[in-house]
């Protein structure tokens, strides 16, 4: 009885052109409706233009800066240029207050070039980002942010962008391009801040960052392990002395008028005083620097790599990172090849590419001449560190 009335009405419907159109245009909104709804979820799960705003005070990082809206605006991340750093102890705290007034100029400046620096390794890496297609988008989508359970703490000039690239091929690891710089300069932030940074993983997956100030931050290793005692650290070490000499070339590169590097080496160039309060100088004395992270992670938990072999050997150096983080070895010496123009190992597809990529004109700068004496100097000054640091880590680097 009333499937013959249903199809009565239907039939009534039907026949009349009216309705019948009427019938069709109501299916045509629903479809669009339905749409609509689709493509919103859709749309949310993309990487947008507009990030969601963070609690924490304004700090004018390399991260973001917020709008009146209280979001904030990637566009302006990108674009804007780095403020000027006001904390200019920063990482330096321990140091006795010997600084001349220079020499605290120059660190400031130092903190601009670093900033400059982040920008720039950011704006590279987002030129080179592809598209996402509709299907990475939706990959994009599923997942969560979570805090890392791995982080590339160091050193400053020791190819940790280079290590990240590289490890970014891996399908089980996701990074934030940028360097956050929470457990340094952006701590007041708060954890949920950081890990809104953090790109959305999948279950298995491991998030990293990199920040290579950490590891010269006396804060940095209790603030770390409170987050996670777990936490795996991974350091790129590479010898002291041209470490400093690359340290003072970038600072060159945007600051032409500096002292020149040996007379910021020496405190008194006559004895051949080294001046450890120059941070060039500072950040290579690894030794010191390890023993404060040893208070709070255990020796296993922290990864040596070495800035010279991820040179000469990147795929046997990607090996033991791998391994550390308890993942597939599937970043092999069949994802390289060298580079002659560029002189140093590039991929031969860049994460989320297919075409080969090398890292930009701030990695692999040409070093000014620095004279014999002065780098046989700066030698002799590290030799007793270095011993030091190989014991601790049971690793001989080789740069003696
Ligand atoms: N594959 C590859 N391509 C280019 N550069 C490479 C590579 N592997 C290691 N390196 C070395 O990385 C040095 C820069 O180190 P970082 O990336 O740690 O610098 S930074 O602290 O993030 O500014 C950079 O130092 P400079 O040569 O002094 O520019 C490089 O020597």
């Amino acid at each position: 009885m009333e499937y013959s009335l249903l199809c009565h009405s239907l039939h009534a419907c039907w026949s009349s052109p009216v309705k019948k159109k009427l019938v069709l245009l109501s299916i045509m909104f629903l479809l669009w409706v339905y749409m609509l709804y689709s493509c919103v979820g859709y749309c949310a799960t993309m990487p947008s233009l507009v990030v969601e705003s963070y609690r924490g005070k304004e700090t004018g990082s390399a991260v973001g800066r917020r709008t009146e809206s209280g979001r904030t605006d990637l566009v302006s991340r990108l674009l804007a240029k780095p403020q000027p750093w006001e904390d200019i102890e920063g990482d330096y705290e321990e140091q006795p207050s010997i600084r001349t007034a220079a020499s605290r100029d120059l660190l400031n400046n130092e903190l601009d070039a670093d900033r400059a620096e982040d920008w720039e390794e950011m704006r590279a890496e987002q030129q080179r980002a592809p598209e996402p297609s509709a299907m990475s988008s939706f990959s994009n989508g599923s997942g969560s942010k979570k805090l890392p359970q791995a982080i590339i703490i160091g050193v400053k000039k020791g190819g940790t962008r280079a290590l990240l690239e590289f490890l970014r091929v891996h399908p089980d690891i996701r990074a934030v391009g940028a360097e956050p710089h929470f457990f340094d300069r952006n701590y007041d932030n708060g954890l949920d801040w950081y890990r809104e940074l953090m790109p959305k993983t999948l279950e298995g997956q491991i998030t990293m960052e990199k920040t290579p100030s950490y590891f010269v931050t006396r804060e940095a290793p209790a603030r770390i392990s409170s987050m996670s005692r777990d936490t795996k650290l991974i350091v790129v070490v590479r010898d002291p002395v041209t470490r400093a000499i690359s340290d003072y070339t970038q600072t060159l590169s945007k600051k032409p008028d500096i002292p020149s590097f040996e007379s910021l080496t020496f405190k008194n160039r006559t004895t051949g005083l080294i001046d450890t309060s120059w941070s060039a100088i500072q950040i290579g004395i690894y030794a010191k620097h390890l023993d404060n992270w040893l208070q709070y992670f255990p020796m296993d938990q922290i990864l040596f790599v070495s800035g010279e072999r991820l040179i000469s050997d990147p795929a046997g150096e990607l090996g033991r990172v791998q391994d550390f983080l308890g993942l597939k070895r599937i970043i092999t010496d069949k994802h390289f090849y060298f580079n002659q123009t560029k002189g140093f190992p590039c991929l031969k597809k860049a994460e989320g590419s297919s075409k080969p990529h090398c890292l930009g004109k701030t990695k692999g700068r040409t070093h000014p001449n620095i004279h014999p004496e002065v780098v046989q100097r700066l030698r002799d000054f590290y030799r007793p560190f270095n011993m030091k640091f190989y014991q601790m880590t049971g690793h001989n680097f080789g740069w003696d």
